[in-house]
């Protein structure tokens, strides 16, 4: 067996950046950004008010209050959207809404709550004393022309598309959304509700991958059920590389007679099976056909969930240009304990993580921890990670990969 760390970094030896492509903003959230941007604008484009109200001169409003107000001649009104052509001079004021751009001479703005307009609207009684620059937004007081907006190497959320598009941006230079492949692999596995013949089971695993997939902002490819038979899984993982970008395939990677994944790998590309210190998820196959990585998870659900969190998530990320493994990890208290017996691995083991009153994250077994009880994986929110030993008393600590 071999540690974790190593076969790790195994696989990403193979996993390499994706080119850069350039995108539609519409079709950009979650890729990373290729190179930085700048802006060749202020935003905002000219100063303007924060709110509904009067645009005034500051000085004629000193003293102003609730009982001693300051009447104010009203010259016109600016709209969001309006060029702002009404001059503003001392002894005048210009009702004003919000976002419009502050009037010439004017160099405050007082919100509507603080004034008494008239009925014709021709003046307006100011019951507050404002300063210069009162809920005015200066021009740039967001972005300046020329500073940068969006870092290289930043995954793109939904507010950085709207800062893009703000300075007038329609694409945005990217590494390409990988395209993978998803294959089962299997004489036993059939789809659907139709009553199962002897010793036949549903296929689970090519339905969570891809919505790992789909989840980690993979254009996801549903390769299909594939048979143990060496000629037939040799055809899908030729036509999987030729369409995509890496492909995952499970089952058929331990030491079974009809375990044809790891012979096929090996035979048409450069291919390391690996016994992995870790359970579940110990046996992986991963290489390249023709410079492609293959990921061949284990066929058991919960270590082809287990093996994609550990090895193809990290992959794949490193070729989309993420930094890091993109999980966070914490410090949980392991309310009840967690069991286990020393055996030369570490456990990764499904546990339900909640944020207790103490300020810290406790976890729980989310129920079995046989690798195909896949229920368990799919109640649990955490991975809690537990050394080779005897696992952690009730109340002690142990590190947890938070799954989402
Ligand atoms: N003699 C040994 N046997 C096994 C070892 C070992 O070291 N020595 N390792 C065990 C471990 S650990 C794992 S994990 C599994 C991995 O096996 P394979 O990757 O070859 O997978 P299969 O044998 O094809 O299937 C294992 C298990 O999972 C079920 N399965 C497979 N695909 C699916 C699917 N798409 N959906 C639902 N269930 C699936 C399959 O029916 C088997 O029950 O090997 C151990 N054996
Ligand atoms: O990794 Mo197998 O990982 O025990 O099910």
């Amino acid at each position: 067996m071999i540690p974790l760390g190593e076969a790790r970094a195994r696989v990403l030896r193979d996993c390499h950046l994706l080119p850069v492509v350039e995108v539609p903003l519409a079709a950009a959230r979650g890729l990373v950004t290729a190179l930085e941007v700048r802006t060749d604008e202020d935003v905002p484009p000219f100063a303007n008010t924060a709110m509904d109200g009067f645009a005034v001169v500051a000085a004629d409003t000193v003293g102003a209050t609730d009982e001693r107000p300051v009447r104010l001649d009203v010259v016109g009104t600016v709209a969001a959207g309006s060029s702002g052509e009404v001059q503003v001079r001392s002894g005048s004021a210009a009702r004003i809404m919000t976002g419009a751009p502050i009037p010439p001479g004017a160099d405050a703005v007082v919100m509507v709550e603080r004034c008494r307009p008239s009925d014709d609207g021709s003046s307006v009684e100011v019951t507050v004393e404002v300063a210069p620059g009162n809920h005015v937004r200066p021009a740039g007081d967001d972005l300046r022309a020329g500073d940068p907006v969006v870092a290289a190497g930043v995954e793109l959320t939904a507010g950085h598309l709207g800062v893009l598009a703000g300075i007038g941006r329609r694409t945005v230079e990217v590494h390409r959304r990988p395209r993978v492949g998803v294959m089962s692999t299997g004489d036993e596995l059939v789809e659907g509700p139709g009553p199962l013949e002897p010793g036949q089971i549903r296929d689970a695993n090519r339905h969570t991958l891809l919505a790992l997939l789909d989840e980690l902002g993979c254009e996801s490819v549903d390769l299909g059920i594939v048979p143990d038979d060496e000629a037939a899984i040799t055809a899908a993982i030729r036509d999987g590389v030729e369409r995509c970008d890496a492909l995952v395939t499970s089952g058929g990677v331990s030491m079974g007679d009809f375990d044809y994944v790891k012979v096929v790998l090996d035979r048409l590309g450069d291919m390391d099976w690996m016994q992995v210190a870790i359970k579940p998820a110990k046996p992986l196959a991963f290489g390249t056909v023709d410079g492609t990585p293959v990921f061949g998870l284990p066929g058991n659900p919960v270590s082809s969930m287990v093996s994609f969190e550990l090895f193809a998530r990290p992959g794949l990320r490193r070729m989309m240009g993420h930094e890091g493994p993109g999980r966070l990890i914490v410090d949980a208290v392991a309310v009840d304990g967690l069991a286990r017996r020393p055996d030369g691995k570490t456990h990764f083991l499904r546990v339900q993580a909640a944020y207790g009153e103490d300020g810290r994250f406790h976890v729980r077994s989310a129920g079995g921890q046989g690798s195909h009880q896949l229920s368990a994986m799919a109640a649990a929110s955490a991975l809690a990670v537990l050394p080779d030993g005897d696992g952690v008393a009730p109340g002690g600590t142990v590190e947890a990969i938070l799954l989402g």
